[in-house]
């Protein structure tokens, strides 16, 4: 009994370590077993970054991007890439990691993420010459400067200023159109479009100022955006130069209209200065600093005069390719002229000017005056099944939404009906951007453009004289001869 308790405890005793053991190693495999599942979830969770090319160290795919771009052909430089890695991937262009978007859904992403996984990133050169503008701000702050501007550019404030646009329209085609026979057009349109603005935002339509401030907003558009050489006969250097000129010009005018509210003469003024220097105010509730007024205005002067006069070029371009279209136009302008006997166009006619401003659109859609525009991710995130990294940029691209034969079939093919009735998807059609950053003048340059177009459809005909005309895109659109027209008055 002793023997067999003996052999049954030691024989127990084995069972036990035995079992202890086939225990410890159960707890161990399994352990062993959830870690690895662990790090497997965590590789499986953390999704890839897009897929693409970066290129060549620091200059990435830049230099075959921008020779793409300045030939009017960034959209092939797309299309090889969606082609190859899918509607979400990465490259880098203008010296960075970036990701490229292009679909509705991932333009509304980017759009309604502003401030939240997005924000505004320029170049630092362009950002010290845009100065203290709304445009270089983020985030709450350039919320509420945005917000005071608006008031000025929004539809119920210009409103009252449609009959003095088209009194300026056609005092410009009686003074630059009337009497020849050719014209570079695009060019002339610049002239116009600053002429207005000028006018708009400091009641200034001749003199020295005006020529001056035409003088220096030229270089200053010409070279903010360009390699920042800070040097005597570089663009940007020109640029420098242009935007000193203009604040100190901005200054003089800044300091008689001072003068002349004192004296009671500011009811004469119904400009953007004037709504800035009296009626504005800035988030504290304080009259808005001067060096801001002329940062802003100047700032103003750039935005405004490029991407209006590309439009309404490339309008009088499709317009001439398409007589039929053209047909509309005339038919729909001349409805509204019969009914103004000699008055002056007023907000209600803008709004009859439905097909025109179709016509617009669709040119805006084949041509967008701002291709693409970025932004910098200000966290990591996933979005598409992708990780993309905090620090990188994001970029919405115009030329690959509007070009999509999914979202516009057959998309080279001029078509302002596409605009009728409801119009486009949402988020398709992003000619002014979207979100926060929409274009806030895109009221404004609406008018204007409407309005160029009733005067001249109504005076001119005209045809191009090289309908092949090549367009140049650096950084916005451009003819190679400057759109030259032959004209025909009617
Ligand atoms: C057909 C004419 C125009 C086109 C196609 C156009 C296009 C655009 C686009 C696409 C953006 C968005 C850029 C982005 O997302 O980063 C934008 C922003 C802007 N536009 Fe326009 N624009 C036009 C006319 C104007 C005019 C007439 C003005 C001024 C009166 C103006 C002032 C601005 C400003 C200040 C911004 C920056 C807004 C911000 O950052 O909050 N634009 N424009």
């Amino acid at each position: 009994m002793g023997e067999l308790s003996y052999y049954s405890d030691n024989n127990l005793f084995g069972s036990i370590v035995a079992s202890n053991m086939g225990l410890t190693s159960l707890i161990i495999t399994t352990i062993i077993v959830m870690l690895c599942g662990w790090f497997f979830l965590q590789r499986k969770t953390k999704a890839p970054l897009p897929p693409g090319r970066l290129g060549l160290p620091f200059i990435g795919e830049t230099l075959e991007f921008m020779t793409a771009q300045k030939n009017n052909n960034s959209l092939a430089f797309f299309n090889s890439r969606v082609a190859k890695y899918g509607e979400i991937f990465k490259t880098n262009i203008l010296f960075a990691p970036s990701i490229s978007f292009g679909t509705p859904e991932a333009n509304k992403f980017l759009f309604a993420n502003e401030n939240k996984l997005f924000q505004l990133c320029l170049p630092s050169s362009a950002a010290k010459l845009l100065g203290e503008s709304f445009i270089c701000q983020v985030g709450e702050e350039h919320k509420i400067s945005r917000h005071t501007f608006m008031a000025f550019f929004g539809a119920s404030s210009l409103h009252n200023f449609v009959p003095r646009f088209d009194n300026a329209t056609k005092a410009h085609f009686q003074q630059f159109w009337e009497g020849r026979d050719e014209i570079k057009a695009m060019e002339t349109i610049q002239h116009f479009l600053f002429s207005l603005v000028m006018d708009l935002f400091l009641s200034i339509t001749e003199g020295p100022e005006f020529h001056s401030m035409q003088h220096d907003v030229e270089d200053y558009i010409n070279g903010t955006f360009q390699l920042p050489i800070d040097f005597p006969g570089f663009a940007y250097h020109k640029a420098k130069l242009g935007r000193d000129n203009i604040k100190r010009t901005l200054d003089t005018i800044i300091s008689r209209r001072r003068k002349d509210t004192k004296e009671r003469k500011v009811e004469m003024y119904h400009d953007l200065l004037s709504f800035l220097l009296n009626t504005a105010r800035d988030e504290e509730g304080n009259p808005i600093k001067d060096e801001k007024i002329k940062d802003n205005i100047a700032m103003l002067l750039f935005s405004s005069i490029e991407t209006t006069s590309s439009t309404l070029s490339m309008a009088l371009k499709y317009l001439f390719l398409n007589s039929h279209c053209l047909q509309e136009v005339v038919k729909e302008q001349m409805e509204i002229s019969k009914t103004k006997d000699g008055a002056p166009l007023n907000w209600e006619d803008t709004r009859k000017m439905k097909y025109t401003w179709c016509v617009l659109q669709e040119s805006l859609r084949i041509q967008p005056a701002l291709e693409q525009a970025f932004r910098i991710s200000i966290k990591e995130f996933e979005y598409g099944g992708f990780t993309i990294p905090k620090g990188w940029k994001v970029f919405w691209s115009a030329n690959r939404t509007h070009m999509s034969p999914q979202i516009f079939p057959n998309p080279t093919k001029f078509d302002p009906s596409r605009f009728e009735g409801s119009g486009p998807q949402p988020f398709s059609f992003i000619g002014f951007g979207g979100g926060p950053r929409m274009c806030p003048g895109n009221e404004f340059a609406r008018i204007t453009m409407l309005i160029f177009l009733h005067r001249m459809v109504l005076n001119y005909e005209w045809c191009m004289v090289d309908p092949n005309e090549k367009i140049y895109v650096m950084p916005g659109p451009t003819f190679q001869k400057g759109l030259q027209l032959k004209l025909h008055k009617k």
